[in-house]
């Protein structure tokens, strides 16, 4: 199965993000977390940094959109030239419609589930979506602890996906790190967020591939 580590620039330094993201050259995709003080307590960045750094970067851009009414503003980002792009179940009014629209823009659809948020209601519309995102903590704030009550969930989604045959991405996002990053590969997830992992560590790049090398060991 292959391994993805997509590090999240919320921890890194939002005044010099051209200089971060170059610390990271291995990394498989940047994951940009958006957030609007209404769906999240807390507020980031949006669509005109998120052009810029279109702009300044050859690597694919994975955003992780927390924010209310996702239908209205999604498709922007899908439109600028995201690779990939997560709107969350719980604020997304049309799901499916927007999936599809993501994809007739040429980016990856992504529906992300905060940890009360189950699986089941999506099972059967599974293929209406490239990733799953299975956050491991609440939404908002980088550098919280994993909660690793959601491996089930992890576990369960892998199975799903697998019965579908098709090439769905299972992401995990949250407190993945050296420690735990091992868990979620075994339970099924191939696709790593690691934010306060990455940009703590005194070499960005190392982690990346020291967190990759442990995901492949646990899931061959
Ligand atoms: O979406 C979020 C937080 O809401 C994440 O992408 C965090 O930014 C990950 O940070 P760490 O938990 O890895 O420090
Ligand atoms: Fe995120």
């Amino acid at each position: 199965m292959p391994v993805r580590i997509t590090p999240s620039i919320l921890n890194a330094d939002f005044a010099n993000l051209q200089r971060e993201i170059e610390r990271i050259p291995d990394a498989d995709l940047l994951h940009i977390d958006v957030m609007d003080n209404h769906f999240v307590p807390n507020l980031t960045i949006g669509l005109p940094v998120v052009d810029s750094l279109l702009k300044i970067t050859e690597k694919p851009l994975d955003i992780h959109l927390m924010i209310d009414d996702p239908d209205r503003w999604a498709p922007g980002y899908a439109e600028a030239g995201a690779r990939s792009v997560s709107f969350h179940a719980e604020a997304v009014k049309a799901p499916v419609r927007l999936a599809r629209e993501l994809r007739a823009q040429g980016a990856r659809a992504s529906l992300g589930l905060k940890p009360a948020t189950p699986i089941e209601p999506y099972l059967d519309l599974l293929t209406e979506f490239d990733q799953i995102l299975i956050m491991t903590v609440e939404p908002g704030f980088g550098g919280q602890k994993f909660l690793d009550a959601m491996l089930p969930k992890i576990r369960r989604t892998r199975e799903a996906v697998k019965a579908t045959g098709a090439d769905i991405w299972i992401q995990v996002d949250g407190g993945v790190s050296e420690s735990t990053i091992a868990q979620c590969a075994e339970a099924g997830a191939d696709t790593f967020v690691a934010g306060s992992a990455v940009f703590s560590a005194e070499n960005p790049d190392a982690m990346v591939n020291a967190l990759r090398d442990k995901a492949v060991a646990a899931c061959h």
